[in-house]
């Protein structure tokens, strides 16, 4: 925009026009997520309000009273307001006692108590719209003993009342605000609903709250001081009375307990150890109490993400709420929060490690996922705890230490499938296979050699295997020439070589060695292949030196000896292709079109000579021939 010459009279600077009855609605109906927080910002204010009398006069007393019936009325002992405080905090939207006229979190005249309050935004009233379509607050302040007590009604409208009240409305300092549920918001003032809200949200605050029922029944709410400040007769009644604290709070019996202190962000707390496993891309809620005042009890970002297996009730005094209240505020303080707690739960878990190796077995028993994915990343974690890591080998199920003590060389396969169908067989021949299919396992066994100098990791490949297993004697080779030869042909259109050994069990015809690397370049020369111009080009640019699969017959099963004797041409194509089919199948890897073919070619190739052999016409001469598919 470039500047006018004459300035015309609507030129300069300009206020925002704010539509009232709409920003009451906004910041009353939108910003929460349940009508329920209206109890929680007026607690809140009560507390700040006793924090603050308390500032100038420590002995004040601290008491705040709900009572419910007809009306709804939360009264504090706090530092009550003059009427000039009415009209600029009670009566301002966005302006807080707690905060310095020009923005600042300084507070009036309240600098050093600023850290104390858990309001900041000037809004909170507002809340109770959602619930009432009037709020009366009758209020006498404490620091000008002598001045009036002032009636204040406001209404959603964004309209309010002041009156002044005879002394006796209201003879000791202190604040009253009163709510009549509108039609159909009973729900939310109710004796039971409000004994449950309060518990809800105050039972950590620090002064005494009770919520009275018209019956004259009354429930004290506060438990303060929280369990983690109590003193205890022995650490084991501590560690009972946290556990209690647990299944009181989240309905479980915590594994361990881990008390949280950090003097810096003014938090204290503990996080309980889930006893059960739980998916790593579930993070747990943790309850966070803001000054006592709980924010939130699903709040995910207190914690680093790999700490999944811990719940946590934390008290601070340095974190923030957004301003629904219903949040953390993602800052600095936060993430220096989050590292710290982090830091202590690792803490914990390498202190485990020689406190109490019973306990750590049985964590790792359920949790070691967490441990798994923490260790990556953590040199100093991995090598502590390494030894106790359990891992699917050809050994059964054992650690990377004890393995690597009878297996110099260890293998990793990378799927699970791999190691289902090698392992029996590569454990048979004396190798040392870990199943490296599960989440971060074989990460973690590669980093072997670094943690264990001396011991070396490789992944499993056809040729290593083959390799380790016992070669046929060269006669039994040689009588097997013509029949090797076909299978060879057969098979060798799959990429695929064939060779004879002797392994067990015996049971097993055929071993089928491929790896999803050398699969995947397959396909991709396959698709080279069919495809012309660019693409032929690009993915011929692909293209490694392909892998070939390797089939190996076992000249010690009985089928294998017999197939080797096939003189045949037609029944060694048959038989050559049910044992390459029959080692696919033992993969249980999807099979692609070609290849179930091939087992329909296979299946009735052989039925046509079992047939024949049964003394009926051969197939092949009458009928058509065996059906191919098409992929
Ligand atoms: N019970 C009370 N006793 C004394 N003063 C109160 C009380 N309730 C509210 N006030 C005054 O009214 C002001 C506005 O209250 P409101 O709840 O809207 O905002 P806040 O508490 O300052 O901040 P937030 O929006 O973060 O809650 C407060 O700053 C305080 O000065």
């Amino acid at each position: 925009m470039s500047p006018s010459p004459s300035p015309s009279p609507s030129s300069g600077a300009h206020t925002f026009q704010v539509d009232l009855r709409g920003l009451v609605d906004l910041l009353s109906h939108h910003l929460y997520s349940s009508p329920r927080v209206y109890l929680r910002e007026l607690l809140q204010n009560s507390v700040d309000a006793i924090t603050a009398r308390r500032t100038a006069d420590p002995q004040a007393p601290a008491r705040i009273t709900v009572r419910t019936g007809a009306e709804l009325t939360v009264s504090d002992t706090g530092n009550g307001l003059t009427e000039a405080d009415v009209h600029t905090f009670l009566a301002t939207i966005g302006r807080s006692s707690k905060r310095g006229s020009d923005g600042r979190i300084d507070g009036a005249g309240l600098a050093s108590a600023r850290g104390d309050f858990i309001g900041q935004f000037g809004i909170g009233l507002l809340s109770c719209f959602v619930v009432a379509d009037e709020i009366t607050v009758v209020t006498r302040s404490a620091a000008s003993p002598g001045a009036p007590v002032v009636e204040w009604r406001g209404t959603s409208d964004g309209r309010y009342t002041i009156t002044t009240l005879p002394d006796s409305a209201m003879p000791q300092p202190g604040t009253t605000v009163r709510l009549v549920p509108r039609a159909g918001s009973e729900q939310w003032t109710g004796p039971d609903q409000v004994v449950a809200l309060a518990r809800h949200y105050g039972s950590l605050l620090p002064y005494e709250v009770t919520v009275a029922d018209p019956r004259g029944g009354s429930v004290r709410i506060d438990e303060t001081p929280p369990v983690w400040e109590r003193r205890h007769a022995s650490p084991l009644a501590r560690k009972e009375a946290l556990a209690e604290h647990c299944r009181r709070v989240f309905d479980f019996t915590p594994l361990d307990t881990i008390e949280l202190d950090l003097p810096a962000a003014g938090l204290r707390g503990v996080a309980h150890v889930l006893p059960t496993a739980v998916h790593p891309s579930k993070r747990s809620g943790h309850r966070v109490h803001l000054k006592g005042m709980l924010v939130s009890d699903q709040a995910e970002e207190l914690l680093p993400e790999w700490a999944f297996f811990v719940r946590c009730v934390v008290d601070a005094d340095s974190l923030r709420p957004t301003a629904s209240r219903e949040s953390l505020y993602e800052d600095e303080t936060l993430a220096a929060v989050r590292d710290a707690l982090g830091a202590r739960i690792r803490d914990w878990l390498t202190g485990l490690a020689a406190s109490d190796p019973a306990l750590l077995h049985r964590f790792l028993g359920i949790h070691h996922l967490a441990v798994k994915a923490l260790a990556r990343h953590d040199d100093e974690l991995l090598r502590m705890l390494l030894p106790w890591l359990p891992f699917e080998t050809t050994d059964g199920n054992v650690t990377l230490d004890e393995f690597a003590r009878t297996h110099p060389t260890i293998l990793v396969t990378s799927t699970v499938e791999e190691f289902r169908q090698v392992a029996p067989i590569a454990g048979a021949a004396g190798l040392g296979v870990v199943n490296g299919g599960y989440t971060y396992d074989r990460d973690l066994v590669h980093r072997l050699p670094e943690i264990r100098p001396g011991t070396s990791v490789a992944d499993l490949d056809p040729g290593t295997v083959t390799a380790h297993l016992d070669a046929a004697d060269p006669a039994a080779e040689l009588s097997a020439a013509a029949f090797l030869a076909v299978a060879r042909e057969v098979v060798g259109r799959f990429d695929c070589d064939v060779a004879l050994r002797s392994f067990h069990p015996v049971s097993s015809p055929a071993l089928l060695l491929d790896n999803r690397e050398a699969r995947h370049e397959r396909t991709r020369a396959e698709l080279a292949g069919q495809s012309d111009g660019v693409w032929a080009g690009i993915l011929g640019s692909l293209r490694a030196e392909a892998p070939r699969a390797q089939l190996v017959l076992n000249h010690l099963n009985p089928l294998v000896r017999r197939a080797a004797t096939i003189t045949e041409r037609g029944l060694a194509t048959s038989a050559a292709e049910a044992l390459y089919g029959q080692a696919l199948l033992m993969t249980r890897r999807p099979l692609r079109a070609e290849e179930s073919a091939l087992l329909n070619r296979a299946f009735v190739g052989l039925l046509t000579h079992a047939m024949h052999g049964a003394g009926t016409p051969a197939a092949g001469a009458a009928g058509p021939a065996a059906p191919e598919e098409t992929p």
